[in-house]
Order: structure tokens, then sequence, then C-alpha cells
């Protein structure tokens, strides 16, 4: 039972990238990952979450998953059209939201279309704490590699100190009032983001870095696809999505 009290979350889907690092016959998210498309299993993830109310996502002009599809994992789902940046097509579903859906106090949660191994736990956790915080939260996870700074001849730089950087994922979760203003800013200001977080940051905000697990994986290359069909199974097959 969800608390009465509790915000309304909406989750926001980007899932209108053409996928060129994947270098396959259709966009990554919609690759069959166990039977079922990638992006399914990521929207499962989170409509599953009691307190997600539904889902906007954004999609390619040429998309065919769509096909009229009006709810997943019995929530509501809302489509439109992405953009030519990831940030763009964010701000196109905070857009919808707020001109059709959202009421002022609600926060949403954007989650890339190709993440499918979200746990039910690390999205809770994020939950738990994030939608206290003011300034929004992420799930992300402390960098273990030593890390190396690149020359143009291929040669090593110099290492970067690891101690205090995190390697951020999604889902991040803001207050989609402040969250629209910092992306649209971002926008104007020329200032092109790689994730939602960091049009906050530019805003002033700081938002809560909340431990995720490194299974959270973004399908991005290749060799991608077969880590996340064996991190699913590990699981014993995950609760495949359903219709
Ligand atoms: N204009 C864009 C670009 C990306 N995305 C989405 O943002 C998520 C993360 O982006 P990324 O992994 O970069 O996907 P692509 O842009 O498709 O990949 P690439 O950069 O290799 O083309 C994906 O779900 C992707 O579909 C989007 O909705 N709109
Ligand atoms: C949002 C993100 O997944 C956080 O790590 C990442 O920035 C997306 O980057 P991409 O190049 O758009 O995949």
């Amino acid at each position: 039972m969800t608390d009465p009290a509790a915000p309304r979350v909406w989750a926001v889907v980007p899932a209108a990238g053409v996928g060129r690092r994947m270098a396959a016959p259709v966009p990554k998210q919609y690759l069959p990952l166990l039977e079922h498309p990638v992006m399914d299993w990521s929207l499962h993830a989170l409509l599953m979450e009691p307190r997600v109310a539904g889902a906007v996502v954004a999609l390619g002009d040429d998309d065919n998953w769509w096909r009229g599809r009006e709810a997943l994992a019995g929530k509501a789902l809302y489509r439109v059209r992405g953009g030519r940046e990831r940030a763009d097509s964010v701000l196109a579903c905070l857009r919808f939201l707020v001109a059709e859906l959202a009421g002022h106090d609600d926060w949403v949660l954007v989650h890339d279309a190709v993440r499918p191994c979200l746990t039910p736990s690390a999205l809770a956790r994020l939950l738990d704490l994030g939608l206290g915080h003011a300034d929004g939260a992420l799930l992300a996870v402390p960098v273990r590699d030593t890390l190396k700074q690149g020359g143009r001849d291929g040669t090593v730089r110099h290492t970067t100190p690891r101690d205090a950087l995190w390697q951020a994922q999604t889902p991040q979760l803001f207050p989609l009032g402040a969250l629209l203003n910092a992306l649209r800013d971002a926008h104007d200001q020329g200032v092109l983001v790689t994730d939602e977080a960091q049009a906050m940051e530019h805003a002033g905000y700081a938002p809560l870095l909340v431990e995720g697990d490194s299974t959270n994986l973004k399908i991005t290359r290749p060799g991608d696809l077969p880590l996340a069909e064996s991190i699913l199974r590990a699981r014993g097959g995950s609760r495949a999505p359903e219709e």
C-alpha cells in the first residue's frame, strides 16, 4: 500500500536513440533479451515499483515497439517524440507531463531504456533516500578501477585520483518542476548535459549519490547484451516483463 502523503512519481524513459556504438540492425532498446525487448525489462523494473504512477517514453519516429501499447505491468504508458540528444528526449517527456498529466509537486524518475538489469531493491533504496532530498538523487557506483587520462598519442598522461569518483547510473530522481527548469536552462545556455544530475548541478543543486550496484549496466556496445543476459539468468530469469 503506498503512502497517500507521498509525492506522485512518474517514470521518464528516454528510448529514442539510434544505438551507433551497438552497431546493430535496429536500435539497441529493441534488441531481444531473454525473448523480450531490452526496453521492456527496463520499463517493467520501474513500473513494478508501487510508488511509480506510470511512464512517459520518448521514442524515435521510426519506432515499431509502441504498436498502440497503453499499459505495461498494469501501469499507464504515454509516448512522446524524442529529440536530437538524450536531454532533448527527456525534456519532451517532462513538457508532456506538465502539460497533460502531472501535478506541481510530482517527482520524476528518469531511467535509460537500455538499463534492463535495474533491481527492485536498488530502485526502492533510491526512492527511500531520494524522495526526501529536495535536490534529487541518483544511483551511482564508486569507481573501482584505476583511471588514466589518455593523450592524443595513445599514451598515459596521468592517473586520475579515484577516491571520490562515482559512475553515475539511472534512475535519477528529481522534483518535476526543478528538473524541467534546469534542463530548459541548460539547453538555452548551450550546455550539453549527459545526465539529469548535471543539469541540476548546473542550476546549483547537490543531488544525493545513492549507491547502486554494477549489474545495473547500460547496454552500449555489443558485449553488453550477453552480459545483461547472464545477469538476468543468474537472477533466475528475473521476472519476465508482462505485456
Ligand atoms: N536523442 C536521444 C539519444 C538517446 N536516447 C536514449 O538515452 C538512453 C541512453 O543513451 P545511449 O546509451 O547513448 O543510447 P544511444 O544514443 O542510442 O547510443 P549511441 O550514443 O551509441 O548512438 C537510451 O535509452 C537512448 O535510447 C534518447 O532517448 N534520445
Ligand atoms: C545517463 C547516463 O546513463 C548516466 O551514466 C549516461 O550519461 C548516458 O550516456 P549516453 O552517452 O547518453 O549513453
